[in-house]
């Protein structure tokens, strides 16, 4: 199959990469100007990997998705808007699938990404999200995990999956749209917390940091009509080894060291998801305690550990 895939940083690269091995024909495409796709034209390689020669680097947007039968996107979500109006101005693009891999929610609205890209593109086009944990460190040694695919037509989820699956990622098929995007935009806020608890050394709350999490993401999901059970799988609990804990993480980094008075300097996707999650709060009426701690941090300048001290001094209630 011919597989496009559109921005090519630490991930997108890292998609071309697996798609092209898992035995399909790849056309990796970046902005003219990009310096992330300068550097693999010169020499086919970036920090995290090496290019093989037959996947094709590109700057021409319409040939990319001309060529391609799927597309698969993976840039920061706050871009995502702008970059879907651009696409919507192409031909050819109808009965396209897009598969979107990236985890966010759009920061002034609260939208998950396949509302704002169908807003954009229509229904003409068929969109799929692929999340779930998995760092390119790791990947590329050799170590395999499991990720998920969702979308509202289960027939194109299965598509997806049966064209992916390999002995390096099994995946599974997404029941829940609502709750895999949900799920994986959230788990970001969540590693930003652990790494503020990492840099203030309270790592050892990182447990508590779990349960009370999946809980808070699950209520909301339940109140925007998915499956609060989603939280409690890959797109969101099997993502927070990944996130909470591993040193890879950059939103668990950019935690650490936003409380360290460090500026991280690349993408942290969590941070514009927190204001999301403001937004959501306040439309669906949840409460969301450990994402107003990180909000109020964050945008608020209030201190780190006196706010999430503060988290245990709330009024004593029932677990469940
Ligand atoms: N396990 C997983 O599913 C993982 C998912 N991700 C997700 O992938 C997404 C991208 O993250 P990274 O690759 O780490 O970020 P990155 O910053 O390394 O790459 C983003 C790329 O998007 C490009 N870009 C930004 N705005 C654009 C626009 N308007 N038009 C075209 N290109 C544009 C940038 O030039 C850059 O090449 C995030 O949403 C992140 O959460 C990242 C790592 C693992
Ligand atoms: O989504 C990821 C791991 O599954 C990547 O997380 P970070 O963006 O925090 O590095």
């Amino acid at each position: 199959m011919n597989v496009s895939v559109l921005g090519c940083g630490r991930w997108g690269t890292f998609i071309a990469w697996y798609v092209n091995k898992a035995g399909h024909d790849v056309t990796l495409w970046g902005r003219q100007g990009s310096k992330n796709l300068q550097v693999l034209m010169d020499s086919r390689k970036n920090d995290y990997l090496t290019l093989p020669d037959e996947i094709e680097l590109s700057h021409s947007l319409e040939n990319a998705v001309t060529s391609a039968e799927v597309i698969i996107i993976s840039i920061s979500a706050q871009q995502l808007r702008s970059f879907a109006k651009q696409l919507s101005q192409l031909n050819e693009i109808e009965g396209k699938t897009f598969i979107l891999c990236m985890k966010g929610l759009e920061a002034d609205s609260g939208k998950r990404l396949t509302q704002v890209f169908s807003e954009e593109l229509g229904k003409s086009t068929n969109v799929a999200v692929w999340v779930g944990p998995g760092h390119v460190q790791d990947f590329v040694n050799h170590i395999p995990n499991c990720m998920v695919i969702s979308s509202e037509n289960i027939e194109i989820t299965k598509k997806i999956v049966q064209a992916f699956n390999s002995d390096l990622i099994r995946f599974y098929y997404g029941q829940d749209l609502i709750g895999n995007e949900i799920g994986a935009a959230t788990k970001n806020v969540m590693g930003i917390a652990a790494g503020m608890l990492d840099g203030l050394n309270y790592s050892s709350l990182k447990g508590s940091l779990m349960a009370r999490g999946t809980r808070e993401i699950s209520r909301l999901v339940r109140a925007m009509g998915g499956n609060d059970l989603t939280i409690y799988g890959l797109s969101h609990l099997g993502d927070y080894e990944a996130t909470l804990f591993s040193l890879h993480s950059h939103n668990r980094k950019f935690g650490q060291m936003f409380v360290q008075g460090e500026d991280f300097g690349k993408l942290a996707e969590g941070v514009s998801t927190v204001k999301a999650l403001k937004e959501l709060s306040a439309q669906y009426h949840v409460e969301l305690p450990i994402s107003d701690a990180i909000y109020e941090i964050l945008f608020e300048n209030k201190d780190a550990k006196k706010t999430l001290e503060d988290l245990i001094l709330r009024p004593v209630k029932f677990e469940f």
